[in-house]
């Protein structure tokens, strides 16, 4: 097993940059820089220098083979952040021999591959990186805490419970007229349809707030759609103007409401138009403006847009600052209604994110769906007496199979490839 390094801090300069090796060389290949190692877990404040050249006064901190993140001897360098301290000792380290620079997310493979975490524990590692928001770190910190397995475990021993009934039942068959055990298994499988039905229930949920929800400002020309998306953004992010017509292009804004993630939508103005582009931009809106999570009406005047308000979408009269309106208003111009719309807007978006779970994305969809369908098929053996108990219990097999491959202990080589290939070198 090759012994692998890499700069586990962010790129660019900085304070102190974090560069970490695993592998059956670490220590070995800490020492030939820093000399006497600190004893293992302990910080130790080391001169590092390499073929006669002094390469800087850094951290040294050393992992145990069994109680280190990858699981292997690991160490780590805390050194000084400049690009040139951080470059100076990766080639130091690139120059001993079997020790080799790491690909994207190799530490994390590692630590999967020695037991440390699972795939799901995996995932939300990766989500936890990525997260840019509250609501994106919690639920990435209680799947990578191991939210996934917790379920699956209790999940596991009820179905292995209903198993072994079953199996008392299919071996004695012959010897006595055993009891009717399938009201209680039956049981016992309803207890984890019920439970799986529930997740599958919440995904839609934990998927918007990892990929944050998309709000679409919609409404007709010259309403002030792109002076509120500037307004709620804090930017000049969308060209205004007296001219109507003058957003064609769908305009995208990150922003962070009340701890969710969102990206606000600038749309066309929505109106029947001769002008050919501005006609492709209102088709661009009605299309986006359908697919997102939520649509903001502005309204310039009575009439609605092109489009039919769903019922959690939010109308609003715009240029609060010209007309009394009824219900919210808002100007983008003053800034007048601009915090009661964002405490709306933040409700109504949190009301829809506090259904999500652990189960965050579509293999973990695909991964339950698999599960129900086997529990189902179970199901329908039971009902159909004694001597379909066998099929039952071959369909319990595969229900079991279905979870555990969310934790990614059956065939995840290709999936394992697509993972790791998103994270950063250094992780
Ligand atoms: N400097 C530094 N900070 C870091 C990390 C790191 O690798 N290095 N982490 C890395 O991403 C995170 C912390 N995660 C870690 C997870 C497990 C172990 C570890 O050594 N686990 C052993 C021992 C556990 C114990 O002593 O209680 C084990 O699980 O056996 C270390 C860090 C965040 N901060
Ligand atoms: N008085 C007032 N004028 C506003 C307000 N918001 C926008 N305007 C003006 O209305 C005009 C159109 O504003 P935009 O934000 O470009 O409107 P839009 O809805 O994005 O327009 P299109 O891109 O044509 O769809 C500009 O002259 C703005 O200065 C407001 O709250 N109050």
């Amino acid at each position: 097993m090759a012994t692998i390094f890499a700069q586990a801090s962010g790129r660019g300069k900085a304070g102190v940059a974090v560069i970490r090796l695993s592998g059956p060389q670490a220590w070995e290949a800490v020492s030939a820089l820093a000399g006497r190692l600190p004893a293992p877990r302990q910080a130790g404040l080391r001169r590092l220098s390499f073929a006669g050249d002094y390469l800087d006064e850094a951290l040294v901190l050393c992992f145990e083979k069994g109680a280190s993140f990858t699981g292997e001897d690991c160490a780590e360098l805390q050194v000084h952040g400049a690009t040139a301290t951080v470059q100076a000792v990766l080639q130091a380290l690139a120059a001993q021999p079997g020790l080799r620079l790491a690909e994207p997310g190799e530490f994390t493979r590692r630590a999967m591959e020695n037991g440390r975490l699972d795939l799901s524990q995996v995932e939300g590692l990766a989500d936890l990186i990525e997260a840019e928001t509250e609501a994106q770190r919690k639920q990435a910190l209680a799947v990578l805490s191991g939210g996934v397995g917790q379920l699956v475990e209790r999940w596991r021993t009820q179905l292995i419970r209903a198993a072994a009934l079953l199996e008392a039942v299919i071996d004695f068959a012959d010897e006595e007229v055993p009891e009717d055990v399938s009201p209680e298994v039956s049981s016992l499988l309803a207890a984890v349809q019920g439970d799986l039905a529930r997740e599958v229930g919440r995904i839609s949920a934990s998927e918007r707030v990892r990929e944050g929800f998309e709000v679409a400002i919609v409404g007709r020309p010259n309403a002030g759609k792109s002076t509120l998306l500037n307004a709620l953004a804090g930017r000049e992010a969308a060209i205004t103007s007296e001219v109507a017509g003058t957003t064609r292009d769908v305009i995208e804004v990150r922003m962070d409401l009340g701890g969710l993630a969102v990206t606000l939508l600038d749309t066309a103005g929505l109106r029947e138009t001769e002008d050919k582009v501005e006609a492709i931009g209102v088709e661009r809106a009605l299309q986006r403006a359908r697919a997102a999570d939520l649509r903001l009406f502005l309204l310039d005047g009575d009439d609605l847009p092109l489009l039919v308000p769903q019922p959690d979408d939010l109308v609003v009269q715009g240029k609060a600052d010209l007309a009394e309106g009824q219900g919210l208003s808002v100007s983008g111009k003053t800034g007048a209604g601009l915090d009661r719309l964002v405490a709306e807007l933040t409700k109504r978006l949190s009301d829809r994110a506090s259904g999500a779970g652990v189960m965050t994305r579509e293999r973990h969809r695909a991964c339950l769906q698999r599960a129900q369908n086997a529990l189902d098929a179970a199901q329908v053996e039971l009902a159909l007496g004694q001597e379909r108990l066998e099929l039952a219990a071959d369909h319990l097999r595969n229900a079991a199979r279905a979870l555990e491959s969310l934790l990614g202990r059956v065939d995840v080589e290709a999936l394992l490839d697509e993972i790791f290939s998103s994270f950063c070198i250094g992780k």
